[in-house]
């Protein structure tokens, strides 16, 4: 799990200080920081054409000085642009300045443009992880400078401008921040390099070791990781031998009227192929016939209102559930959400169940709250901000962390970055979904992974996570002219190499 932590820059800036108090000199790092920039750099533009590096007041710029000291000595024409006087570096960063062995020029943007002229990279080393407040002034003139010259640009850690924690502009719309074609950060990740639009623009994003302690992060206590089988492996169910289908749970799929019961059908289909041993497709009597000549493999029942819903469920073979594709809106709708919350089974709310307690949302976490079964919540913004409108303004990590605290549930926060937070305060953002996925039906499909995960006993967190990855994948797989149909055959293969590896 260690392996896929991200660390904000705080988490970072102690892990650097738990290695330097443990006996590695904190210039160590810089110089093997520095070295690895300088590495990319030739990978990124070969062996021909000058090179300008731009450094901060920091250590970011230090790690700048290193990469232009390891350039040079390899023979390549380097340029250094300071934002501030030499006289003003302290610690590591002047260390490494002084050990460049050659000038850095003070300049103003006008100089700064004319350096650029017909070089061929730019290393931006002007802020990382010690941006504390918004891009102003010559800061900000050199950023707006860089990425109207549209030369290519290695970041150091990330690119400047941007806020490491939240993965946004430092300063939201009226702020600025370096495009980059590639990023290089240290020991892990950083939350922004994966949220939108962090990921858009760092690039591809290269982590390397310098040196930092493993071991500091047991101390720092990470909570947020990167989606993927690091996470949730153990959790994943591989059939056994003498084990029935009961083994596998039974999912219950409560779909809704005909004109929108195609959505019921994705999500049982998708379900099944994700390993419940059982389906039931649920639905009021107008729609059964039109499921009937859809499936297969998957159960049908037909069930008029919520006291249905409450007897079906007195069964504890039918262990998870999910409602709300296609389900509709309305009193009746409500009710039946409210009689499955009375159940016991794992349950999965998506798009109807969250609108339907729009105005009501308080109601709808009590439940949450008071009953023993488990909740996973899958909204994509526009039903987010339904039942949480007051938490619309904070970045997508907070908003889901925060969501799941207030409601009880697992929050799935849908998106090209979709985050997965837990009432205990994990939180984990998927990365390997295409946009191909954003299309009619993508999130039904993923509604009945979810419920899948959840019949096999899968604890909540981990069989969100799961699903959203198993999703993502299938997506990949999938890709170009992808249609939510495609995702359900797809999951097979998706599945044959993880267990290959697993
Ligand atoms: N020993 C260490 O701590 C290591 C640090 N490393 C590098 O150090 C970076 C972090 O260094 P720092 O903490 O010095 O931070 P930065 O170099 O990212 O920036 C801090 C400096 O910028 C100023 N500043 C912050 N926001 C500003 C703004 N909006 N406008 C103008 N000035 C602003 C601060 O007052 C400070 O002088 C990492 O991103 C990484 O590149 C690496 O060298 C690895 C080792
Ligand atoms: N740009 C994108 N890149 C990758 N995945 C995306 C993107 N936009 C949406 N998705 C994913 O596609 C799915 C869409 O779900 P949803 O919005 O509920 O659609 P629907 O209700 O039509 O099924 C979600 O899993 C979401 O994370
Ligand atoms: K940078």
């Amino acid at each position: 799990m260690m392996k896929s932590a991200l660390l904000t820059p705080a988490e970072m800036k102690r892990a650097d200080e738990i290695t330097i108090d443990s006996g590695v000199p904190g210039i160590d790092l810089m110089e093997c920081a520095g070295d690895h920039v300088a590495r990319l750099a030739r990978d990124m533009c070969g062996t021909e054409g000058r090179v300008l590096v731009v450094c901060g007041p920091g250590n970011n710029g230090g790690d700048g000085f290193v990469a232009a000291q390891c350039l040079q000595a390899t023979g390549r024409q380097v340029d250094v642009v300071l934002l501030k006087e030499a006289s003003s570096l302290t610690g590591d960063a002047a260390i490494a300045y002084s050990r460049m062995g050659f000038e850095g020029e003070l300049t103003t943007t006008e100089g700064l443009r004319q350096k650029l002229l017909g070089c061929s990279l730019v290393i931006d080393a002007l802020f990382g992880a010690g941006l504390s407040r918004p891009l102003q002034g010559e800061a900000e003139a050199f950023v707006s400078a860089i990425n109207e010259s549209g030369i290519p640009v290695l970041s150091v850690d990330l690119p400047s401008g941007l806020n490491g924690e939240t993965g946004q502009v430092m300063g939201g719309e009226g702020g600025c921040a370096i495009r980059a074609e590639r990023s290089v950060t240290f020991f892990r990740h950083k939350p922004g390099h994966y949220l939108i639009p962090g990921r858009v623009l760092c690039g591809r994003v290269d982590c390397v070791d310098i040196g930092i302690r493993e071991n500091a992060l047991s101390e720092i206590g990470p909570t947020t990781f990167i989606n993927g089988p690091d996470v949730w492996s153990s959790f994943f169910r591989v059939p056994q031998l003498g084990g029935h289908k009961y083994d596998r749970g039974h999912a219950v799929i409560f779909g809704g009227p005909m004109m929108t019961s195609g959505a019921g059908r994705l999500a049982a289909g998708a379900a099944l192929r994700a390993g419940a041993g059982l389906v039931t497709l649920v639905s009021p009597p107008s729609a059964v016939m039109a499921n009937a000549t859809q499936l297969t493999a998957v159960m049908l029942k037909s069930v008029k209102e919520a006291g249905g819903i409450l007897e079906l469920l007195k069964d504890p073979r039918l262990n998870a559930a999910l409602i709300g594709p296609g389900y509709g809106l309305g009193d009746n709708a409500r009710a039946a959400i409210q009689a499955i919350l009375e159940s016991d089974c794992a349950l999965v709310l998506d798009a109807d169940a969250l609108t339907n307690f729009q105005h009501q949302p308080t109601e709808l976490f009590d439940a949450i709250h008071k009953r023993a079964g488990p909740v996973v919540m899958t909204p994509h913004d526009g039903e987010f901000a339904r039942l949480f409108p007051d938490l619309m303004g904070l970045p997508k990590l907070e908003k889901a962390r925060q969501a799941a605290l207030r409601s009880g549930a697992v929050l799935v926060l849908k998106g090209a970055d979709t985050v997965i937070a837990s009432p205990d305060g994990r939180a984990v953002i998927n990365e390997n979904a295409p946009a191909w996925l954003a299309t009619a039906g993508s999130g039904d499909v993923l509604a009945g992974i979810v419920c899948a995960a959840l019949a096999q006993k899968v604890s909540a967190f981990e069989a969100a996570s799961m699903a959203v990855w198993l999703h993502g994948a299938a997506g990949a797989e999938v890709g170009p002219g992808l249609i939510a149909e495609d995702l359900v055959p797809a999951l097979r293969l998706v599945i044959a190499k993880l267990v290959g590896i697993s």
